[in-house]
């Protein structure tokens, strides 16, 4: 009796915290915590156990056999949920084992916590872990007073500590942060494509992939201009061929291309392409080709409200009968630097780049979409009342910080990325601003010009003159019609 009643004593004298345990041993909840804590392997038990006591061996054999049959069936019959499932059972476990259970010690280590006074201290909630094919994507939410870019700063010491070579911080809206934890660096590696989905909707029209792996869109809708440039053989030619593998095959698109540098890079599309022309002397022809999508924009711009209804192209449903217009001028400086040009050339360099410069001014409620890529990126090239009313920029490549600018604006001299830091061998990587303003860097996809030329001609019966649809004719094909009367033409 005088034992029990020590004993009794002596628990009562415990602090509260042994005592609880002390309870808890008593109550056995420490069983149902430890087997909460094993469910998973309590379950399994449980299912095993279970199966060989109804079926014996041949229980445990299709226990053994039955689940990965099934995952293959999954896997095979619709492969995007399979890939979701497997990819959310992950993400869970890595959520709880392999960041949830050191994100403390690193966060502390990392000097991103908060002391609070008595010792203890708070740190930022890791909420969520997903997986994109970079690597993994901590979904943070910060504390009160903190920013991401107290996580930017840091990324180093992340990188190190949870030990992948890169983390990349992006801010995920009001009082959240992502870390990326890079493990590819898929800008490292060409994306080939041997063939290219046709664009259904311009309003989402697939262009390049982010550093986290996935797709960026674009939407082209209510969009008047797009500039790019870069060093030659930086990728400017084959991005566009991509972009434009794409876009040919939606009936309700025509091409019109010149092209100032007076080769091939662009023959692939002429089956397809409303007007061609790989001038780079004559600039005349080119002059006709300009005026003809100028002519077709003042038709639309007059005449549109009245026809269709609609002053703005973009609010009218897209119809092959009345086609968006993407007019791609490659080596625009061809015509727009008149330096070293005679008069009379010079004279009708300016009229090509005033034309080009009302396209992007006005084009855009008339459904024109005008592209223009050089690889001299200054103001000569691209004067800055042209770049200034592109809202679409693009650098590939460049050698300095004023070609960087005279492509992206001035937004890229406080950026933390630059197209100046783009290495040679990186081809097809670009500086591209993303829809909320800040610069990321993409990989466009490399398409060879024989896939290019199959698509064209796949497609060559969706081209159409502009004429069809209101352009003045030029004046190659005033001449044409003319010889034609005359018969001179066969
Ligand atoms: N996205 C890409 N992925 C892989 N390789 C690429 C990519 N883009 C371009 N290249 C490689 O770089 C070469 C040059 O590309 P491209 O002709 O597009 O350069 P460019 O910038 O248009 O040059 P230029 O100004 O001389 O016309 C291509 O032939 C190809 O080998």
């Amino acid at each position: 009796m005088s034992n029990l009643l020590t004993l009794l004593k002596t628990l009562l004298a415990l602090p509260r915290k042994r005592v609880n345990g002390a309870a808890s041993v008593l109550t056995g909840w420490w069983l149902i915590r430890l087997l909460w804590r094993l469910r998973l392997l309590v379950a399994v038990t449980l299912v095993v156990l279970f199966a060989y006591s109804r079926w014996g061996w041949v229980g445990l054999v299709l226990l053994a056999v039955l689940p990965p049959l099934l995952s293959f069936a999954w896997r095979v019959l619709h492969p995007q949920s399979h890939t979701w499932f497997v990819n959310a059972l992950t993400a869970r476990h890595r959520l709880r084992h392999t960041y949830g259970s050191r994100w403390d010690a690193v966060i502390v280590a990392c000097d991103l916590h908060r002391p609070v006074p008595g010792g203890a201290h708070l740190t930022p909630e890791l909420v969520k872990v997903s997986l994109v094919p970079v690597g993994d994507v901590l979904h943070v939410r910060l504390l009160d007073g903190q920013a991401p870019a107290d996580f930017a700063r840091q990324a180093d010491e992340l990188a190190h500590a949870f030990g992948v070579p890169e983390v990349r911080v992006t801010n995920a809206g009001p009082g959240r942060v992502e870390l990326v934890l890079v493990l590819l660096d898929v800008l490292a590696q060409p994306v080939t494509l041997t063939d290219v989905p046709a664009v259904t909707d311009l309003r989402k029209v697939r262009f390049a992939i982010g550093e986290d792996g996935l797709w960026r869109t674009r939407n082209y809708a209510n969009i008047a201009a797009e500039v790019g440039g870069g060093v030659p053989g930086s990728g400017k030619t084959a991005g566009e061929t991509s972009l434009a593998c794409g876009l040919i095959q939606n009936p309700a698109v025509q091409y019109v291309v010149v092209d100032g540098k007076g080769g091939e890079d662009w023959s692939w599309i002429a089956p397809r392409a409303a007007a061609y022309c790989a001038e780079d002397e004559d600039l005349n022809a080119v002059l006709a080709v300009v005026e003809q999508v100028h002519g077709l924009m003042r038709h639309r711009l007059k005449t549109q409200k009245a026809t269709r209804g609609e002053a703005n192209f973009w609010n009218l449903p897209l119809d092959p009968a009345h086609p968006a217009v993407f007019l791609v001028v490659d080596e625009v400086q061809t015509f727009t630097d008149t330096k070293g040009m005679d008069n009379e050339t010079k004279q009708l360099a300016w009229q090509i780049t005033a034309r080009l410069s009302a396209l992007v001014k006005k084009g855009r409620s008339a459904g024109i979409i005008t592209r223009l890529l050089t690889q001299k990126p200054t103001s000569d090239a691209l004067p800055t009342a042209i770049r200034d009313n592109a809202s679409v920029r693009t650098a590939w490549r460049v050698m300095s910080k004023d070609a960087a600018e005279a492509i992206l604006g001035p937004i890229v001299r406080d950026a933390e990325v630059s197209p100046v830091d783009i290495p040679e061998a990186m081809r097809g990587v670009a500086v591209v601003a993303t829809d909320a303003g800040r610069l990321e860097r993409v990989r466009f996809p490399f398409v060879d010009e024989h896939t290019a030329e199959t698509i064209a001609a796949r497609v060559a019966g969706l081209r159409r003159e502009l004429t069809e649809f209101g352009a003045p004719t030029t004046d190659n094909e005033d001449q044409e019609a003319e010889d034609d009367a005359a018969g001179v033409r066969t």
